[in-house]
């Protein structure tokens, strides 16, 4: 019998965490040793509770960590440069789903997939993966139409747009062959005049427990195609990086998509 992927988890207290944890109880491909949250968190150095009998106590820091295979990160900005860090220091698998990142933190993502094996996704469900994809086709088929995304998702959310509008936008603006930097319009007030040809419009609603809505509205004259999705439950999210972690801990450095994972099972 193959022992237990060793793993640690990033944002252990948040929702995200609270998802995975819950997952964790039942699933015995997986040995949680580490578990972080923010200096200061109420529930640093109480029991994790993850099995029965686990001594495990959530930590603030990395320091003493044991020995990894992978790590999962559902945190903030800072968290995450921690978390890297400790990662590169010792050749630890990263999955990774913050979102929010600024150009400074991309970057150092973006060198850090030379040296370990490095999975991001702003979402992790397939519902996403899947939409994605028919949006790129649409996007790339109805090139003239006009293109607008539009978001929701709880009032704690602390980025905007969702980094899977974002992502969403990406891969329209890819499959049109231009960029977000050139088409992208992220918030519009008094007097805009009209649409700009071929721009990407992204709309933003926050509110009460919204777990995360995208709707992509591809807009002719005289008929609309809407492509959406709605999750309802945050064990997608955390299902889909499981699935990652257990697929990412025995592959090589480099940057890995979600759709490495979907397109060849372990
Ligand atoms: N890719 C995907 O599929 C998904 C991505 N997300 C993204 O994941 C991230 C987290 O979301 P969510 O779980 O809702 O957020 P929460 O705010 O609920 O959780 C964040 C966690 O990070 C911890 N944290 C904050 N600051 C630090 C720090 N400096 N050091 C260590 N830990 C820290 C928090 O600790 P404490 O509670 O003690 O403050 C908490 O455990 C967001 O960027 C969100 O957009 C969310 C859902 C799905
Ligand atoms: O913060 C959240 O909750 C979510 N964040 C991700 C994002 O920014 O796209 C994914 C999901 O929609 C939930």
């Amino acid at each position: 019998m193959t022992p237990p992927i060793r793993l640690a988890l990033n944002g252990a207290s948040g929702r995200m965490g609270s998802a995975l944890l819950a997952l964790l109880r039942d699933d015995s491909r997986f040995e949680l040793v580490h578990a972080v949250v923010a200096p200061g968190s109420a529930d640093d150095g109480q029991p994790v509770n993850v099995r029965p009998g686990a001594a495990l106590r959530f930590a603030h820091d990395w320091a003493g960590a044991p020995a990894l295979d992978v790590m999962i990160d559902f945190s903030g900005p800072a968290a995450l440069d921690g978390a890297l860090t400790h990662c590169l220091a010792h050749g630890i698998a990263l999955v990774s789903g913050t979102t929010g990142l600024d150009a400074a933190m991309e970057t150092r993502l973006a060198q850090a997939g030379e040296r370990i094996a490095l999975l991001r996704a702003a979402n992790f469900s397939l519902g996403v993966a899947v939409l994605t994809r028919l949006l790129r086709d649409a996007a790339a088929a109805l090139p003239d139409w006009d293109l607008e995304i539009v978001e929701a998702h709880h009032n704690r959310k602390q980025d905007a747009p969702s980094g899977t509008a974002l992502a969403l936008g990406h891969a329209a603006a890819d499959a049109r062959k231009t960029t977000l930097d050139h088409a992208a319009v992220y918030s519009r007030e008094g007097q805009t005049g009209p649409r700009a040809e071929g721009s990407i419009g992204f709309a933003v609603v926050r509110g009460g427990d919204i777990v995360g809505e995208h709707t992509a509205l591809l807009i002719g004259q005289g008929e609309r195609v809407e492509l959406g999705h709605r999750a309802t439950d945050r064990s997608i999210f955390a299902r889909g990086a499981l699935q990652a972690a257990y697929w990412l801990s025995s592959r090589p450095a480099g940057h890995w998509q979600i759709d490495d994972v979907i397109a060849s099972p372990p």
